[in-house]
């Protein structure tokens, strides 16, 4: 049995946090492959080293000495290493990553050293191979992740090596620069290791006792969620459930692979399964609630719009040429919202406009910002009506305006838009009609 460990950077921000962690590690012999990430916050207002490495990056790019910045950054490791009571000096390395940030080597070399560090430590603490990832995960000439490349020379090193530490988050491209995932992507080399080793479990440890029903810092206590599916996860941390990358489940969905979500600080807890499918019936309609605040709504109106072959391929056009994603398109009979993400949208608008004049002839464009998507997730709402009412009564009753409900064609989720001013609100709200009072 082959169990690959993945912590999240809240499981190693301290020597307190490395020793829970080494004896995680110790309990279980099947934990043969370790992925860490960055030391994370050690207090709420605290700075997590890969935030600490941009900060310093970016003053390299401005010319300032950054002495200061990268000794901080150092303190960090340091401290780690003497609470460990580890032999491990990191100046070479220190002395090496001045150099290459002086030569602005790339933002993504910066972030990627805060894992790369923590590995090194890592390695020396467990007596585990230290497998730097730049020699294992790889990138493509458009920096794309080659997943098979990867999986292949994954493969065949670890076929030889019993136990390693590889850290997360990076990679390399094609011309030998180092590339990182998003943020969050520690949680992704996790799962691509393992797929490599075709582990029986991927353990993801963080430090929450599993995923909850919604997001901890806006539902007080939330029920966690003992058994999830892959796309039910998707689809919540598509839409803000931080807990685990919206990217991870991929490559152990190729192997079927579950993950097990753990929480450091409580490791007797059994934490989430995350599955592929499962005879599991969940105890509430829903399985969770997850929302992401900052969209823009552009409804156009036109009448006899729907008899107008090609309207909506002419529209959404316009956002392609300007590179803009679109999330939702709710749309009537003469009616057509598209739904953008605020940030992309702001800097373009008059230029998306202009475009959607001059390709669709529309009677109205109306625009509103500052708004929300809310998803409400969960495989036991096929087999429920009224539930889009029950939510529509439920935000009513707390006077709640609802800008926009869209059911997916799966029956998987519904999506909720509201302004961002009733986002916990709202969240709050639906929480209590699915998860408290069906209890
Ligand atoms: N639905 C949810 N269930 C559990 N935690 C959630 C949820 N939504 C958001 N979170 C947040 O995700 C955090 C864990 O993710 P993250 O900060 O990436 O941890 P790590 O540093 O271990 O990678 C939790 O502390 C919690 O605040
Ligand atoms: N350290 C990186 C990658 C990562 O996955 O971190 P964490 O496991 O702490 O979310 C980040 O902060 O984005």
């Amino acid at each position: 049995m082959i169990k690959v460990v993945k912590f999240g950077g809240s499981s190693l921000a301290s020597a307190e946090q490395f020793k829970k962690v080494g004896n995680i590690i110790r309990a279980e012999e099947e934990r043969r492959y370790v992925v860490p990430s960055a030391p994370g916050k050690r207090f709420s207002e605290d700075i997590k080293v890969t935030d600490m490495l941009y900060k310093c990056y970016a003053e390299a790019e401005n010319g300032k000495n950054i002495d200061k910045s990268l000794q901080a950054i150092k303190e960090r490791y340091d401290e780690i290493i003497k609470g460990l009571g580890l032999k491990l000096s990191l100046a070479d390395q220190f002395k090496t990553i001045k150099k290459n940030f002086e030569n602005l080597a790339g933002s993504d070399y910066a972030a990627s050293r805060g894992e790369y560090l923590n590995g090194i430590i890592m390695a020396e603490y467990l007596g585990y191979e230290f497998i730097d990832a730049a020699t294992v995960i790889f990138f493509d000439k458009n920096g794309e992740f080659d997943s098979e490349k990867t999986n292949e020379t994954l493969q065949k090193k670890l076929a030889k090596v019993e136990r390693a530490v590889i850290p997360g988050f990076y990679g390399v491209l094609a011309n030998g620069k180092i590339k990182t995932f998003s943020r969050g992507g520690s949680d992704v080399t996790g799962s691509i290791v393992a797929r490599a080793v075709k582990a029986d479990v991927y353990e993801n440890w963080t430090d929450v006792s599993g995923f909850m029903a919604a997001d901890p810092r806006i539902v007080k206590n939330p029920k966690s969620i003992d058994v999830i599916t892959y796309r039910e996860l998707r689809e919540l941390s598509y839409m803000g459930a931080s807990v685990l990358h919206e990217s991870a489940i991929f490559p152990v969905r190729k192997e079927g692979i579950p993950i097990n979500i753990r929480n450091t600080n409580a490791p007797q807890d059994k934490g989430t399964m995350i599955v592929g499918t499962t005879c599991n019936v969940p105890s509430y309609t829903i399985t969770g609630i997850a929302g992401k605040k900052g969209f823009v709504s552009i409804s156009i109106d036109k009448e006899l719009m729907n008899s107008e072959i090609g309207f909506g391929r002419k529209v959404l056009q316009v956002f392609e040429d300007n590179g803009i994603s679109f999330e939702h398109m709710p749309s009537g009979i003469d009616t057509m919202t598209v739904f953008v993400h605020q940030d992309e949208f702001v800097e373009k608008e008059q230029k998306v406009l202009a475009g959607l004049h001059r390709a669709v002839n529309p009677d109205t464009i109306e625009l509103e910002s500052d708004l929300s998507l809310i998803a409400v997730v969960g495989r036991g709402m096929k087999n429920n009506s009224g539930i889009a009412g029950a939510i529509f009564s439920a935000l009513a009753k707390e006077k709640i305006n609802i800008k926009m409900i869209d059911q997916g064609s799966s029956e998987l989720n519904i999506i909720i838009g509201v302004r961002n001013k009733y986002f916990e609100d709202a969240i709050r709200t639906i929480y209590g009609v699915f998860v408290q009072e069906e209890a």
